[in-house]
This record gives structure tokens, C-alpha cells and sequence, in this order.
């Protein structure tokens, strides 16, 4: 069966393209600055060399079209047809309450999303328009969504709930949600297979670490807490994102600076975090760099962030009372060393060895990077929230459609 995985950004439309009998990637690729004027078009099937091209496309209508296009061309494409297309699986970021799993599409599910748009107006709406811009163009096929949030709906209510009033969750749902939710599964379960270990008796922190970085606790493969919370700003400093901070800052520099909500929003989603006090760059990489040049901008940068990192780490630890597992994934989480090293030379009062020659091995595999000895297992696992959504689309299309 041959099933497509779509990510909907606001500007942007990644996909894979995926044979669920041997789970190979047949092709992928992404239209990036949909809207802007000259949108990139980037697409790659396996054993030959990447497209780029640069198109005008207006909408995330235009980016599933040309998509298609991609995928059946006649020089570039793997499919003679795009019937060959069994199933298109969506990642969407924000499920609310309403789904604790992956779902077939169906107009209930898309209104139930709508309604989600209050809470991710910078996540969902995109998404929405992907699923719609598929029924446009693959008029026959089955639609299925995957949520970040549905795997931290295991969370109890003392670590989901926020200490404010309470008819503010009953009217508004305002409570804690969790992201990266995909991730956080995946790594957790690919973890406890690498440690040759059942998920059912382990307690685990896995830090997804990307631009977007959120951490979990998980107890016996549930989620338990999570730092990313009503939204994606809460909990760990980000690329642009401030993570956690006293809410008074809010109406105080909005009184101060005389900014709007949405300025206010702007500044701390999109203007704080690595690139507000590295003045540098949102970008880990360049941030490293420029700390080894010696720019103390950057190192405060660098040392802000692996700080509160490491906090995250204790309170979870404290949350569950132990630490079995501690693993590092995404783009920072999997190819930072400075950043690892950083965050686990001062958890050694918890039981974490490092071990610096296996922390500085290069690989896209899933291994250990602490001590034989170490109490708690330290561990980085590549990602592949894209594998996972097109696990979830290919049991529910067996199941249902
Ligand atoms: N070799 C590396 N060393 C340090 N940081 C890296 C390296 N490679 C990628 N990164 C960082 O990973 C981050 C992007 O993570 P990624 O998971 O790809 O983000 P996204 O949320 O966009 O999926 C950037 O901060 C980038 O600098
Ligand atoms: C939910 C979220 O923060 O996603 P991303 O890391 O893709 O921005
Ligand atoms: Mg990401």
C-alpha cells in the first residue's frame, strides 16, 4: 500500500511518499515559502539526485498540486498515476481534547479541527487547508489525521491542569496539551527496543530538541508531563520562542512598550529564545560557532539553554521520583554534542555517566551514549514522526476504509 504523509506549515508543505509493504521511503521532498513570491520546490526519490526548482505558488492548493505533479513526472515521479495513492496521512498539531488518537477524515473530524483553530492559529489552519487541497485534487482518496497532542492526553490532571480559575477550563479549555507528541512515542518506543528493555517498566524523559523543543516524562510508556503546554511557547527556551517566563511580563512590557497582543504574541514566539540573547541567530549550529570564537552573547545563549533544559530534567526526575532513560532527538537533540555534553556533565548526582567518546560518534542510528555503568541510560534516537503518521494512516485505511 502506498500512502503519503503531508506536514503543513503556514508557509510551507513537506511530504514522503511511502511503500507501507517494506515502509521505504519512495520519494519526498517540500514546497517551501507558499505565498511569497518565489516559492521552492525541493524533491528527491531515492537513488537520484535532488530537484530544486523555483515556482510561483499562491496557496497550499498550488503546493498539492505541483506536489502531484512532482510525484508522477515523468522524469522525476515514481508513480505512473496518482490512483496508485491508497491513503494521505496529516500530521496536525493541535487536537484538543476530542482526540486522544489518530483519525480517518470525515466532515465531523474537519469541523472539530476548525473549532481547534483558537488554540494553534499559527499550526492548525495550514493543516486544514493541506486536507482540503487534497480533496481537491485526489477527490477519491482516504484522509486521515495524526495529532501532536493525542499522546499526551495520558497526562493526569495535577500536571495538565494550570492553577487558575477553574471555570477558565471548563468554559475555554484552557489547560495544558503537549506537542511533538508523535515524537516523543516513537523515540520512547524505539528506545526501549534499542535498550532490549519493555516500556512497561521504565521511567523516561525524552527531549525533542529542534527548533520547536518540548520534553516529556513518561511513565510505562505513558506520557506524564510535558513542557510544551495550552500552546507551543510554554516550557524550554526555543530557536524564537521564549518558553517559560512570569506571565506579568506580559502586560508589563505591553504597558511599557506600548505593544499590541499580537505584537506582544509576535515578540515572544517569534523574537525571543536563542536569537534574542545570542543576537546572532535562532540556528544551534551557528550559535556553537560563534561560542567558540568566542562571542559571549552566544555562550550566554548556549548556557541559558542547556540550563533550563537541565531543570526540566530534574523536576521530571523529582515528578516521577527516578530516571531510567534520558534521550536526546531532532535536529539539536541528535546532532548537538556540545549541547548533550552540556546538559548531562551536571546530572551526575542523578546517576547520569556520560561517555564522551560514544557522545561524539556521528550516526543516524539509535544508540547509547552513556557508561556501561551509568545508572540512568542516556540515549540518542533519531526522530521519524513522518514513518509513525504513515503507520497510524495504514492501520486505520486496512481497518476502515
Ligand atoms: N550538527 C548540528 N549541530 C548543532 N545543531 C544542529 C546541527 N544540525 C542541526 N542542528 C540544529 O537543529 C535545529 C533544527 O532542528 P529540526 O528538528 O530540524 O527543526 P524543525 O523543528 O524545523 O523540524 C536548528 O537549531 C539546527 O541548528
Ligand atoms: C508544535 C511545534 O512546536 O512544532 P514545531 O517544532 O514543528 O514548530
Ligand atoms: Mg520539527
Amino acid at each position: 500500500m502506498i500512502i503519503l504523509v503531508m506536514n503543513a506549515g503556514s508557509s510551507s508543505l513537506k511530504y514522503q511518499l511511502y511503500n507501507m509493504s517494506n515502509e521505504a521511503v519512495l520519494a519526498h521532498g517540500s514546497v517551501e515559502r507558499i505565498g511569497m513570491d518565489s516559492s521552492i520546490v525541493t524533491h528527491e526519490t531515492s537513488g537520484k539526485p535532488e530537484v530544486r526548482v523555483v515556482s510561483e505558488i499562491l496557496d497550499h492548493n498550488a503546493a498539492v498540486k505541483k506536489v502531484s505533479e512532482m510525484l508522477t513526472h515523468r522524469e522525476h515521479g515514481v508513480l505512473s498515476s496518482l490512483d496508485e495513492i491508497k491513503a494521505v496521512g496529516h500530521r496536525v498539531v493541535h487536537g484538543g481534547e476530542s482526540f486522544k488518537q489518530s483519525t480517518l477524515v470525515t466532515p465531523e473530524v474537519k469541523e472539530e479541527i476548525r473549532r481547534l483553530f483558537d488554540l494553534a492559529p499559527l499550526h492548525n489552519p495550514p493543516a486544514m487547508m493541506g486536507i482540503t487541497a487534497v480533496e481537491t485534487n485526489m477527490p477519491t482518496i482516504s484522509q486521515v489525521v495524526v495529532f501532536d497532542t493525542a499522546f499526551h492526553q495520558t497526562m493526569p490532571q495535577e500536571t495538565f491542569l494550570y492553577p487558575i480559575p477553574m471555570v477558565l477550563y471548563r468554559r475555554h479549555k484552557i489547560r495544558r496539551y503537549g506537542f511533538h507528541g508523535t515524537s516523543h512515542n516513537y523515540v520512547s518506543q524505539q528506545a526501549a527496543i534499542k535498550l532490549g528493555r519493555s516500556l512497561d517498566s521504565l521511567k523516561m524523559i525524552t527531549c525533542h530538541i529542534g527548533n520547536g523543543a518540548s520534553c516529556a516524562a513518561i511513565v510505562n510508556g505513558r506520557s506524564y508531563d510535558t513542557s510544551m503546554g495550552l500552546t507551543p511557547l510554554e516550557g524550554l527556551m526555543m530557536g524564537t520562542r521564549s518558553g517559560d517566563l512570569d506571565p506579568a511580563i506580559v502586560p508589563f512590557t505591553m504597558n511599557k512598550e506600548e505593544l499590541t497582543l499580537n505584537e506582544v504574541n509576535s515578540m515572544l514566539n517569534k523574537h525571543s529564545g536563542l536569537q534574542a540573547i545570542s543576537g546572532i541567530s535562532s540556528d544551534m549550529r551557528e550559535i556553537t560557532e560563534s561560542m567558540n570564537e568566542g562571542d559571549k552573547q552566544a555562550k550566554l545563549a548556549f548556557d541559558m539553554y542547556t540550563y533550563r533544559l537541565r531543570k526540566y530534567i530534574g523536576a521530571y526526575t523529582a515528578g516521577m521520583n527516578g530516571l531510567d532513560v534520558l534521550v536526546f532527538t531532532a535536529g539539536i537533540g541528535e546532532n548537538s554534542v556540545a549541547v548533550r555534553k552540556a546538559v548531562c556533565e551536571n546530572l551526575t548526582f542523578l546517576g547520569v555517566q556520560l561517555d564522551e567518546e560514544r557522545n561524539e560518534v556521528r550516526s543516524r542510528e539509535a544508540r547509547l551514549i552513556s557508561t556501561d555503568d551509568s545508572r540512568v541510560s542516556v540515549m540518542v534516537v533519531p526522530t521519524n514522526e513522518e514513518l509513525l503518521i504513515a503507520r497510524d494512516t495504514y492501520q486505520l485505511v486496512k481497518q476502515f476504509a
